[in-house]
C-alpha cells in the first residue's frame, strides 16, 4: 500500500457511533453489511430509485437517490462522517455505457459530495478485477501496478486513483479496499475453481475489514485487500492484517466440501504451500 508501510503501527480507531452513508445499500454486500454493523454504526441506507428497500429500515434510515444526482447525493452527506461507496454496475462484463454512468461519473459524484458536504472520509469498494489481468497463481501485493482484467476492473482503477487524488490534493481520507469474491462461508462449494480458491472472502471476514476501514486513524489514504485466509491468497493481506488489524476466521478450501478432507489432520496456518501457488510472490 505504498506510503502506509512505513507508519508505526498500531493506528488507533474511532470508538463510538459514527454516522456512515451506504451507497449501493441494497446490494449483496450492503444488505449483509447493513445488518452486521447496524448497532455499531448511525446508518444511512441508499440505493437507486425503483430499488426495493424493504427491510433495510431494520438498520438504519433509507433513502433512494441514484449516483446521478449530485445535488441529492451531497445533501444526504452532510453531517456524516464516512460514505461507505459500494454502489456500482458490479457485474464483470458489464455494458461499457453502464460502467461509465455508474462506476465512473457516479463514483466522481459520491467523492465530489463528500468533499462539498465535508464529509471527510470514503471508504470505497475496489475489487480484485482492478489487478485481475495478472497470470493466475501470482500474488499481488497493493503496490503493483493496476492491471484490469476487464472493463469493469478499470473503473475500480479510477476509483481508486480518484480516491488517492481526493485525499492528496482535496482533503478528504480515502481507503479503498480491493474485495475478492464475496460470499457466505455455506455458499463455498464451488468444486475446484482457481478463481475462488485464491480470491474467496467470506462475508463476516469482509465486513470486519469494511468496520476498521471506517474507524481507522492516521492514514490520508490507502489500498487494503480484503480475502479470506485462503491457503492461497490471490491478493496480499499483509498490509490489512498489520494496519487495519484484520484477522480472517474463514478459508475457501477448509470450507469447500471437496477439499475439506485433505485438511483434517492440519492445524490451521500450516497448511502445506500447494504448487504452483503460495503465499509469496512469484
Ligand atoms: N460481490 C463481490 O464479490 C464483489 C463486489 N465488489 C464491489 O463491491 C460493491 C458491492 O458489491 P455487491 O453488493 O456485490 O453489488 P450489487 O450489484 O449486489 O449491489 C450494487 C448496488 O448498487 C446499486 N447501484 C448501481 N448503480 C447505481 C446507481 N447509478 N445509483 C445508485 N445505486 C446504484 C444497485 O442498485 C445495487 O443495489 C460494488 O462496488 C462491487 O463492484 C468488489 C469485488 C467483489
Ligand atoms: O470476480 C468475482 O468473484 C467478483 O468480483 C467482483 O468484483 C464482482 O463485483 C462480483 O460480481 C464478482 O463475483
Amino acid at each position: 500500500m505504498g506510503d502506509a508501510v512505513s507508519i508505526q503501527t498500531p493506528l488507533p480507531f474511532t470508538e463510538g457511533r459514527l454516522k456512515v452513508i451506504i451507497t449501493g445499500a441494497a446490494g449483496r454486500v450492503g444488505r449483509g453489511f447493513a445488518e452486521f454493523a447496524a448497532s455499531r454504526f448511525e446508518l444511512t441506507l441508499l440505493d437507486r430509485p425503483g430499488v426495493d428497500l424493504s427491510g433495510l429500515d431494520a438498520y438504519g434510515r433509507t433513502d433512494h437517490c441514484d449516483l446521478a444526482d449530485l445535488p441529492r447525493l451531497t445533501r444526504l452527506c452532510r453531517g456524516a462522517d464516512c460514505v461507505l461507496h459500494l454502489a456500482a454496475d458490479s457485474n464483470t462484463a458489464a455494458a461499457w455505457e453502464s460502467v461509465l454512468a455508474s462506476n465512473i461519473v457516479g463514483t466522481y459524484h459520491v467523492f465530489t459530495a463528500g468533499k462539498r458536504a465535508r464529509c471527510p472520509r470514503v471508504v470505497f469498494a475496489s475489487s480484485v478485477h482492478a489487478v485481475s489481468g495478472y497470470a493466475p497463481g501470482r500474488q499481488i501485493t497493493p503496490d503493483a501496478p493496476v492491471n484490469p482484467g476487464n472493463l469493469y476492473g478499470v473503473s475500480k482503477c479510477f476509483g481508486e486513483a480518484l480516491g488517492r487524488y481526493m485525499a492528496e490534493r482535496e482533503g478528504l481520507t480515502v481507503l479503498a479496499v480491493r474485495i475478492g469474491a464475496f460470499q457466505k462461508p455455506e455458499a463455498a462449494r464451488e468444486p475446484d475453481s482457481d478463481w475462488m480458491i485464491g480470491t474467496f472472502v467470506a462475508d463476516q471476514d469482509l465486513y470486519h475489514v469494511l468496520e476498521r476501514a471506517i474507524r481507522i486513524q492516521g492514514i490520508r489514504f490507502g489500498i487494503f485487500h480484503a480475502v479470506s485466509d485462503n491457503w492461497f491468497k490471490r491478493l496480499d493481506i499483509t498490509a490489512t492484517r498489520e494496519l487495519l488489524g484484520y484477522e480472517p476466521a474463514h478459508d475457501f478450501m477448509r470450507l469447500s466440501p471437496h477439499f475439506k478432507e485433505l485438511f483434517t489432520d492440519l492445524p490451521h496456518g500450516h497448511s502445506p504451500s500447494p504448487s504452483g501457488a503460495g503465499d509469496t510472490a512469484e
